[in-house]
């Protein structure tokens, strides 16, 4: 579905895409993760054909995405800039759906324009945040499109909507499977219905996996700091604090050449950690910490 070789994109001299290499397969729902300024809606606006790359090739149903018709057909983009006419209600932007949607869904709309306690006679410029993106996020899932992009979808939703609506695209693309690449920073209250994770930091993936495989990649470890220190003369340390002579670390895991039963004998304790975690120490840049703002 999406092949994007050292794929670039400068916007004057700020390269905001630096080498982007993946492979997105069809029928997957895949999370655009990063930290602020990553690149991750840069990246989909290339995918959705509004951008054109600076350098690389991409992709999309085989083609070139920019200015194409092909993909235009086939992909909706939603963001929070997704706009509609001034006079129009939400009951006529979804009467006009199946217009450009050949597999629209209106009834689905209409039950999910209901559920959410949108008022049909509403102009889309008079909704409050939450409510837009409730609106356009089920705009996009009666679209049905093979290819949809959801650039941080939830902003501005109250919990309860954001996880209703979690369930509600589980449930669309269940019911009619597409690919799903959604930008997000809530990763944790979403990680049960993504199947892997492109994870981008300053313009280059980092990782791509299937969530388990990531949330292997780091471990941490808890022990006395002078039994720790040995073990982890070769290691990358993601992190580490110190309190009493006991030290908790995190590392990456396949560095880790040592028994559990030996690291046990030793007195230090291994945990996992979750996705949400090994995203962020894997995008954390080295030496940073919040408190130094304010030594
Ligand atoms: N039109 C533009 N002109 C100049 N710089 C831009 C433009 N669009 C994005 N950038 C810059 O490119 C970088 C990547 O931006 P992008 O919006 O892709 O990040 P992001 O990962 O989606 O961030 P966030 O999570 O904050 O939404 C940022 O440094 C941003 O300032």
């Amino acid at each position: 579905m999406i092949q994007c070789e050292q794929l670039a994109k400068n916007f004057g001299s700020h390269k905001a895409l630096q080498n982007i290499t993946c492979a997105i397969e069809s029928e997957k729902i895949v999370g655009i993760i990063g930290r602020n300024g990553a690149g991750k809606s840069t990246l989909l606006h290339i995918l959705a054909g509004y951008l054109q790359p600076t350098r690389g090739t991409c992709h999309v149903f085989g083609e070139k995405p920019f200015n194409n018709i092909q993909t235009a057909a086939n992909t909706i983009m939603i963001d929070d800039r997704l706009s509609f006419s001034n006079y129009l209600t939400l009951e006529e932007i979804l009467g006009m759906g199946a217009d450009f949607y050949p597999n629209w869904q209106g009834e689905l709309a209409f039950r999910l324009l209901d559920y959410a306690r949108l008022a049909k006679k509403a102009k889309h410029e008079q909704l409050s945040k939450g409510q837009l993106a409730t609106f356009n996020l089920i705009y996009g899932l009666a679209s049905r499109c093979a290819l949809t992009i959801l650039d941080e979808p939830m902003n501005g939703m109250d919990e309860a909507i954001r996880n209703d609506f979690y369930r509600a695209i589980l449930k669309e693309y269940i019911a009619f499977p597409r690919t799903i690449l959604i930008a997000s920073h809530h990763l944790q209250e979403m990680e049960s219905i993504l199947e892997e994770i492109l994870l981008i930091n300053e313009g280059v993936v980092i990782a791509h996996a299937p969530i388990d495989e990531l949330k292997q990649q780091l471990i941490s470890l808890t022990g006395p700091s002078h039994a720790l220190a040995p073990i982890l003369a070769d290691s990358i340390i993601y992190t580490k604090k110190e309190i009493a002579g006991m030290t908790t670390v995190v590392v990456e895991a396949s560095k880790l050449f040592i028994q559990e039963d030996v690291l046990q004998k030793k007195g230090i304790t291994t945990a996992h950690l979750s996705t949400s975690d090994v995203c962020m120490y894997l995008t954390s840049s080295e030496g940073s910490d919040i408190d130094a703002v304010f030594d």
